[in-house]
């Protein structure tokens, strides 16, 4: 009898629920519902519209029984830092603020006034993005002090779901350490920092640990499905996920490619040296306590924004075969400029750089492609330098996975600029290793070892060698 699990993988543009089974010892996927994920204006902030996201999340579960399958169990991922505060009656009394809103503008540098940066790092081992939600939590605290008084449950958007499903309150651990208010060491909520901040301690919730049944779902939510089923907590961060299915893990540096590109290793102790804090690499909670030391670069953001510049007239795969056809331009933008991170238009802004820069100014969708990806490249290339730094060895291969692993134009520049090899997929890696954190949780699966040797002979992984005399950058 098939075992199906459910993975609820929410990213930044996108949300998709996969049912994951074992069969013949490989890992099946069968893809039941996609939506599109954006973020809304809502009362002057950038917000996610988390009443949409749950309703596509139940959808998708409707849709299972309509196919006469009823998962044993679901798991929900999503993106980092963001979160919800309720009230004492589980109402909310915040709205799913996004990290790129405005509202962290200046408040990294009053929060270093109470705490120096070394230290922050040294405590936390977390890189420094200005939404991260210390942050966000900070400026809720200077200029909306009222809801902090409110507030009696934190939750991160994984968390709320999963509230919404079970009635239960968790923190999980890989989504809580980035937030850059959990020890890296005691891998707990940092008691003496909130107290530092002012920020009330009793609002974070027990710290569960990936592959944790947090429960089942609440008996209206049974009658609504037509049926009941565990909810357990995967490594609700995305990329958490994501690493899990990252087919060959020794001696190769992983690119999660999709709105952001997660570029870095698995390491089993957090990197909290100066060099690295000087690199802005961060030390993400990872399964089995293992850390993703690793760094947010822009990622293909740019030519999602892009794409939406130009009204969405050209699909992925289109701007790829652009990008080909202006092959001879040449101009390269510091993709983790905070000026990218939310533009009013991404075109001109990469112009506006351009010029600003005395470079050649794209034109044509082809040319602010190609000079999207050739950016993108330069940045991975500065990463990679600065891992093999850190770590004193060189890496071998490069492994990308998620939706940017199908940019085989992208790949090759990649293999071209490192001269080293790049293997490509499994594209829906963040859902596959939710799927292996159910199996785990339901004892279906061993352990991670187990989990990613399956994996490894149930994908297909393309392989992009670095061609000869092309150009280091
Ligand atoms: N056919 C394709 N050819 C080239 N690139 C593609 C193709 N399909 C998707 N992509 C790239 O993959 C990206 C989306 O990746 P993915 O679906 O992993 O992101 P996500 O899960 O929605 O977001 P997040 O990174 O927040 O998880 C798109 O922005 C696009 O650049
Ligand atoms: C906002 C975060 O940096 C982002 O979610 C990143 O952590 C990620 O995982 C993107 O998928
Ligand atoms: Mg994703």
């Amino acid at each position: 009898m098939k075992k199906y699990t459910l993975a609820v993988d929410i990213g930044a543009s996108s949300g998709r629920l996969i049912l994951g089974f074992l069969e013949n010892n490989a890992l099946q996927l069968e893809e039941i519902h996609r939506f599109s994920n954006n973020i809304v204006k809502k009362d002057q902030h950038f917000c996610w519209d988390i009443d949409k996201l749950f309703s596509e999340i139940k959808k998708g579960i409707k849709k299972c029984n309509d196919l006469g399958i009823k998962p044993a169990s679901i798991g929900i991922d999503t993106w980092a830092v963001d979160f919800v505060l309720l009230d004492e009656h589980g109402e909310l009394v915040t709205d799913a603020v996004a990290y790129r809103d405005d509202r962290t503008n200046g408040v990294m540098e009053e929060v270093f006034q109470k705490i120096s940066k070394e230290r922050l790092y040294l405590e936390t081992g977390i890189q420094f993005q200005k939404f991260n939600t210390i942050y966000q939590l900070y400026a809720i605290k200077k200029n909306n002090p009222e809801v902090l008084d409110k507030a009696k449950t934190f939750l991160m958007i994984p968390d709320y779901f999963n509230y919404l499903l079970t009635g239960k309150a968790a923190n999980e651990y890989t989504n809580a350490s980035s937030t850059q208010l959990l020890n890296a060491f005691t891998k707990k909520w940092d008691k003496e920092l909130l107290e530092t901040l002012g920020i009330n301690a009793s609002i974070f919730q027990e710290i569960k640990l990936p592959n944790t049944v947090l429960g089942n779902l609440k008996e209206e939510l049974v009658d609504e499905f037509g049926f009941d089923m565990k909810v357990v907590m995967p490594a609700t961060h995305d990329t958490g996920s994501a690493v899990i299915a990252v087919p060959e893990l020794n001696d190769t540096i992983y690119i999660s490619s999709g709105t952001w590109s997660l570029i870095g290793v698995e390491n089993r102790f957090p990197i909290c040296i100066t060099k690295a804090l000087d690199y802005n690499f961060t030390n993400e909670g990872g399964i089995d306590y293992r850390f993703r030391f690793l760094k947010n670069i822009m990622g293909l953001w740019m030519i999602q924004e892009v794409k939406r510049n130009y009204d969405n007239r050209y699909s992925f795969a289109e701007f790829v075969d652009l990008a080909k056809e202006a092959n001879d331009f040449q101009a390269i933008v510091d993709v983790n400029d905070d000026r990218f991170l939310k533009p009013d238009n991404m075109i001109e802004e990469i112009q506006k750089y351009c010029a600003e820069t005395n470079q050649n100014m794209p034109t044509t969708p082809g040319e602010v492609a190609k000079c999207v990806y050739d950016s993108l490249v330069a940045s991975y290339k500065g990463a990679i330098d600065e891992i093999e730094e850190i770590f004193e060895k060189p890496f071998p291969s490069i492994n990308i996975i998620g939706g940017g692993c199908q940019n085989e134009m992208l790949n090759q520049l990649i293999a071209d600029a490192t001269k080293k090899s790049v293997y490509a997929g499994p594209i829906e890696a963040t859902a596959i290793g939710n799927i292996v954190s159910q199996l785990m949780a339901l004892e279906e699966v061993k352990d991670i070892s187990e989990a990613r040797r399956i994996i490894k002979s149930s994908f297909e992984v393309k392989q992009f060698d670095a061609r000869e005399n092309e150009a280091v950058k």
